[in-house]
């Protein structure tokens, strides 16, 4: 299924996306039903911001008390007693405040915290194909950035709107009490703050869409080039890289200005539309005081109750903020977690039992994207306990041979087993689990050596690393460094040579100790020296096991007990080395381009 979402394109012009109202149900339902195993915290919470609503009443009373009664009737002594009540409030708001946003804090940590896990599990089970189709960066400005938005949204917004909605009604109830005909007039400004933040709600919204969208293609940028650091300096384009970095930055200031001008003519419009609210009140209230129908106490706290009814708009074009950019946010993830990775599991797969290596392909067809046929009917047998190499020219389809066995795509024809199982019919994870692959593309761990060999078995012993190490000829080397087996290696094991790297990962295939090896040979040319010690590890690893291996040169597989060569997706040839020599055919024609000194005689290395 191809992922609509999944690209993104560099230098897009394109209008974002719109948010719709349905994205944002959608946000506030999971988010609740993420914070489901803490409604207790939830609560406490809400209860903590009520008491502060309630609270919020109290201090106008007592200033209206104290003009309308306290002041004519020259009463001293209530005096201290109405700074107390002032004061004691005041402290209540503080602690009340405290507690709610400590609560709410942690409520957003452990939701955020859930969905993050969530959606980092989701990315371990997505397919190869979907790794294809997507940038690095972009999933990781999701998991990292878009998350932190949604987290912006469950400590602040959300509450805040329940208790600003709580506030709200409960304050106009009051004043519709007292005075119905002034608060009437008051809140004839409130449609149009409504219809305002409308307007300006849906430009924000996709204005952050915006953002968000240039945040993840710095991030894709960053990804790329940092980690081909190399190659930029090796071109020296340094300084071109550094332009194309500014392009994608100018991308994301000019969104994020866009943002900004539009809040600043929203923020003064609503001000403006407030102090309308208060004219009103102070006009027509005056008016009501001279005829004698009100109060100036009354004035007083109807103003500060005023202030208190618009808190929670003025706060709802902050939260609208936080709202849309988490809207924005949110579906840049459920777009990952709504992918459903092509590659499954059936219900009722089972564990495949201990392998012994007998693959076969049948009239096996696969292409990547659906355009280019890879396979087409194929048919190869690979025999338990037998070396089978894989030849042919570049991009022959020999990788793919490798891909499909370990089930990281899955054939659009025909199938393939493993010794008699469907593998589509077997689980995953007792599929790999006996397979080794020992890839031309190493990749070692940020961590130390011991680590490193470790991966393929976490709970194995240092007698075990050692020996594994020592199998794969890389132990002299490790125990040179001054913390041997606990040497640090860099991203991706930079300081180390290549040749030391090829080693480790041979030692972390022995380690695992795998019925099935799948080598996809390097091409990279070491030194005489690195060459042999590799070879030898290798006839090591190998050795007892059903192995596939894709040779890229042919010196390495001539003693193969068959060599398969691929042509265009299909097999041209196959049998031992020199009943291929004898062929005369592809095959032949492959040696004699990498071994034009011997034409006609095998090379016994
Ligand atoms: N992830 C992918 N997405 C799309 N096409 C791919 C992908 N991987 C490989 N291909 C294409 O499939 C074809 C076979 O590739 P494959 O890597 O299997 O060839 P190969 O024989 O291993 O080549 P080489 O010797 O150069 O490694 C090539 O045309 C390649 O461009």
């Amino acid at each position: 299924m191809e992922n609509r979402w999944g690209r993104t394109r560099p230098h897009d012009d394109r209008p974002p996306t719109k948010i719709k109202d349905k994205t944002i149900r959608n946000m506030y339902k999971r988010m609740f039903f993420h914070v489901k195993g803490h409604w207790s915290l939830l609560l406490l919470a809400l209860v903590c911001l009520i008491a502060n609503s309630l609270l919020e009443f109290v201090i106008p009373q007592l200033t209206r008390y104290t003009i309308d009664v306290a002041i004519p009737a020259k009463d001293y002594q209530v005096l201290p007693w109405i700074a107390g009540g002032v004061l004691g409030t005041a402290v209540l708001l503080g602690l009340f405040g405290y507690w709610s946003s400590t609560t709410l804090a942690s409520v957003g940590q452990r939701a955020i915290f859930d969905l993050r896990n969530e959606l980092y599990r989701h990315l371990q089970n997505l397919d190869m194909a979907y790794y294809d189709r997507n940038r690095t960066g972009d999933l990781m400005s999701r998991v990292t950035s878009d998350v932190g938005m949604l987290q912006q949204l469950v400590s602040n917004g959300m509450m805040q709107i329940a208790t600003d909605l709580f506030t709200f009604t409960a304050i106009a109830l009051y004043m519709f009490y007292v005075d119905w005909q002034l608060t009437l007039l008051m809140l004839a400004t409130f449609p149009l703050m409504l219809f305002t933040t409308r307007m300006f709600s849906k430009r924000i919204r996709s204005s952050f869409k915006t953002v968000q969208q240039s945040v993840a293609e710095v991030s894709n940028h960053l990804q790329d080039t940092l980690s081909g650091i190399r190659v930029i300096k090796s071109f020296a384009n340094e300084d071109y890289e550094s332009e194309r970095f500014a392009v994608r930055s100018e991308t994301n200031m000019r969104a994020n200005l866009r943002t900004v001008r539009l809040r600043a003519v929203y923020e003064p419009i609503i001000d403006l539309l407030n102090y309308l609210g208060m004219v009103a009140v102070l006009v027509f209230g005056a008016w009501q005081v001279i005829r004698g129908n009100l109060t100036v106490g009354t004035i007083v706290a109807f103003l500060a109750y005023l202030r208190l009814l618009q808190n929670p708009i003025r706060h709802f074009s902050r939260i609208l903020n936080t709202i849309q950019q988490s809207a924005a946010a949110y579906e840049r993830i459920t777009e990952v977690l709504e992918t459903k990775p092509q590659v499954t599991e059936k219900p009722d797969a089972i564990p495949l039992p201990p392998v012994r290596g007998h693959i076969r392909f049948r009239g096996v067809g696969f292409s990547y994207r659906g355009d280019v046929q890879v396979l087409k009917d194929f048919n190869l047998e690979i025999n338990p306990g037998k070396v089978t190499a894989l030849v042919g020219p570049s991009g022959a389809g020999k990788s793919t041979v490798a891909h499909l066995i370990a089930r990281f795509y899955d054939p659009q024809q025909g199938f393939i087993t493993m010794d008699g199982h469907e593998l589509k019919d077997i689980t995953l994870k007792s599929l790999r689990e006996q397979m080794g692959v020992v890839s031309q593309d190493i990749v070692l761990f940020n961590g130390t050596v011991r680590d490193n060999i470790r991966y393929g078995k976490p709970d194995a012993t240092e007698a075990e690393i050692m020996a594994a190490a020592r199998a794969a000829n890389a132990h002299d080397f490790i125990v040179s460094f001054p913390s041997g087996y606990d040497a640090e290696i860099g991203e991706r094991g930079v300081k180390l040579s290549g040749g030391q790297k090829q080693r480790l990962s041979i030692a972390r295939a022995i380690l695992k100790n795998p019925r099935l090896i799948v080598l996809d040979e390097a091409t990279a040319s070491l030194d005489t020296e690195s060459e042999h010690l590799i070879q030898d590890a290798l006839s090591r690893l190998l050795a007892g096991r059903t192995c596939l291996v894709i040779a890229h040169r042919l010196s390495t597989i001539q003693s193969a007990d068959r060599i398969v060569v691929l042509d265009r997706g299909t097999i041209a040839e196959s049998g031992t080395h020199d009943q291929l020599l004898a062929l005369n055919g592809k095959y032949r024609r492959l040696y004699d381009l990498q071994f034009p000194q011997d034409q006609g005689e095998p090379n016994p290395t």
